[in-house]
């Protein structure tokens, strides 16, 4: 009898867990009809939350890995997989060969953020926009950031406020050199979009830019305590920063426009498409909110790695210093301050920055949705489903770098990876459009820090947090010490 209750409360249960797992199941393939089958194999998880608690435990508990490796030992390596993520019925795609293909095909794929992201970043921002609002804006706003010839006209700022910085900070004592480095870039960002230095709108924007990351990748629960509700605050409050700082431009354009220095506030407010059309200040603002966070977040954090990595590796540390002491060397006694040519001759450092670019995949994952019915090596995304490009995959892929886990720069010696099989940056029509400001803005960083600084630790050991973005726990404690005179 007690046997006998033990096992019908065992089968009760394994059916009850059975109903829970294929009721999103059922319900996100029911119109699908004979699509169904092509889909690729993969597992919804369960109702409601569908796999984001399996994604949020695989990354909190510092194993990333385990989520896909999850999939794959399950289903095998097939490359793309159906999940539940973000509220949308989604497929994980992880081959180079597939990420690239979503990411360059336009015509089968647009942007598909979750609604939660674009709530903070702004729907009027890339992420929200159609894709020929985003052909215009783009070219306007990328124009004044690409290519390294535009770049050279900030970059005597960018040293300047480095060499101040690292001053700074060898006298400061113990600092978060996570959260400096994130003012530094958001200092060099403010400067290029709005020109401005203000020590107090810096110090807003960074407090506030720091909610709104955490509830980007958090669970979309509008509810005081959680992320998601504290971050939609913060973008409250930065949207009235920005709000402030449109309204006072406006008036100063309209006092006395002829004699300021144009930036890409001026750009955005001068900008008229070919209808006539001009920007709300709602618009502008959504703009500026995504540039100003993607362009300070994405540098000031890599910046930190690829240092913790050069003092990591003394060997990488000596050859690294060595190429900038040759630098120096070689230049004109007359020369103040580094050059466009002299950033191009430093090729171990650009392997140092790319390996810390592949090893810490700052984008770990974007994302898009599928225009149509798509086939994609071999399985159906169907039309309306998000796809959820899955960088990190791709850069510890194996097959194209071995032992993917070690930091190696020279991995680097003669090997140009293959199309799509390195994308810190992304790929196609958007492509991060601050990829050299980004790779200026470390060399030049690594630059006086290799010749005259070393970082010491206060908790070495300090564990990595993988959400919202690859960092060590303590932001990076420590000392920064000046060892030369
Ligand atoms: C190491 C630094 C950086 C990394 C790793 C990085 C990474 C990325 C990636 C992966 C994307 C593609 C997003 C997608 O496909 O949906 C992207 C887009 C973008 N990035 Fe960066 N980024 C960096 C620095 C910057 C900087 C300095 C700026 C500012 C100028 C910037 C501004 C943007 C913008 C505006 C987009 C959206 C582009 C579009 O949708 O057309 N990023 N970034």
């Amino acid at each position: 009898m007690g046997w006998g209750l033990l096992v019908g409360v065992l089968l009760g249960f394994l059916i009850f867990k059975w109903v829970l797992k294929s009721v999103n199941c059922w319900y996100y393939e029911r119109n699908l009809e004979d699509k169904k089958y092509d889909l690729p194999p993969g597992d919804f998880g369960w109702p409601f939350i569908g796999n984001m608690w399996s994604f949020l435990r695989a990354f909190k508990s510092n194993k990333p890995e385990s989520f896909i490796s999850n999939f794959v030992n399950r289903f095998g390596l097939t490359g793309l997989y159906k999940v539940l993520m973000f509220g949308n019925p989604s497929i994980i795609v992880t081959t180079a060969e597939a990420c690239r293909r979503v990411l360059t095909d336009d015509e089968a794929f647009k942007p598909g953020w979750p609604s939660s992201t674009m709530n903070l970043i702004g729907r009027n921002s890339f992420v929200g926009i159609s894709d020929e609002e985003h052909r215009w804006l783009r070219k306007l706003t990328a124009a004044p950031v690409n290519g390294p010839e535009v770049l050279s006209v900030y970059m005597k700022y960018i040293e300047d406020n480095v060499i101040i910085a690292l001053e700074k900070w060898s006298d400061m004592g113990q600092i978060e050199f996570l959260t400096e480095l994130r003012r530094l870039t958001l200092r060099i960002i403010m400067y290029i979009f709005l020109s401005s230095e203000s020590e107090q709108v810096m110090e807003v924007l960074e407090r506030e830019y720091t909610v709104l990351n955490y509830g980007v990748r958090a669970m979309a629960i509008n509810i005081p305590g959680f992320a998601y509700h504290s971050a939609l605050k913060a973008r409250k409050r930065l949207v009235a920063v920005f709000q402030a700082i449109v309204t006072e431009r406006r008036e100063r354009r309209k006092k006395n426009f002829t004699n300021v220095k144009k930036d890409m506030m001026d750009a955005l407010m001068d900008a008229e498409d070919e209808n006539g059309r001009r920007l709300k200040d709602e618009e502008i603002i959504d703009v500026l909110v995504m540039y100003l966070n993607a362009g300070h977040e994405s540098s000031g954090h890599i910046t930190m790695w690829a240092t913790l990595f050069l003092q990591k590796h003394p060997d990488v540390f000596k050859r690294a210093k060595a190429e900038q002491e040759e630098i120096v060397k070689n230049r004109p006694p007359d020369q103040k301050g580094l050059t466009l040519k002299e950033i191009r001759q430093m090729e171990y450092l650009s392997k140092v920055i790319d390996e810390t670019l592949r090893v810490i995949t700052f984008s770990l994952v974007v994302f898009r949705e599928a225009k149509k019915d798509v086939r994609v090596c071999g399985y159906t995304i169907p039309k309306g489903w998000k796809v959820l490009v899955w960088f990190r995959s791709v850069h510890f892929d194996p097959e194209t770098y071995v032992e993917p886990k070690k930091f190696d720069p020279s991995r680097w010696d003669g090997f140009t990876p293959k199309a799509g099989h390195f994308l810190p940056f992304g790929g196609g029509s958007r492509l991060c459009p601050g990829n050299d400001l980004a790779k200026i803005e470390i060399s030049i960083f690594l630059h006086h820090f290799l010749l005259n600084y070393s970082l010491e630790r206060h908790n070495p050991d300090s564990p990595v947090m993988y959400l919202p973005h690859t960092r060590p726990k303590d932001n990076c404690l420590g000392r920064i010490r000046r060892v030369s005179t």
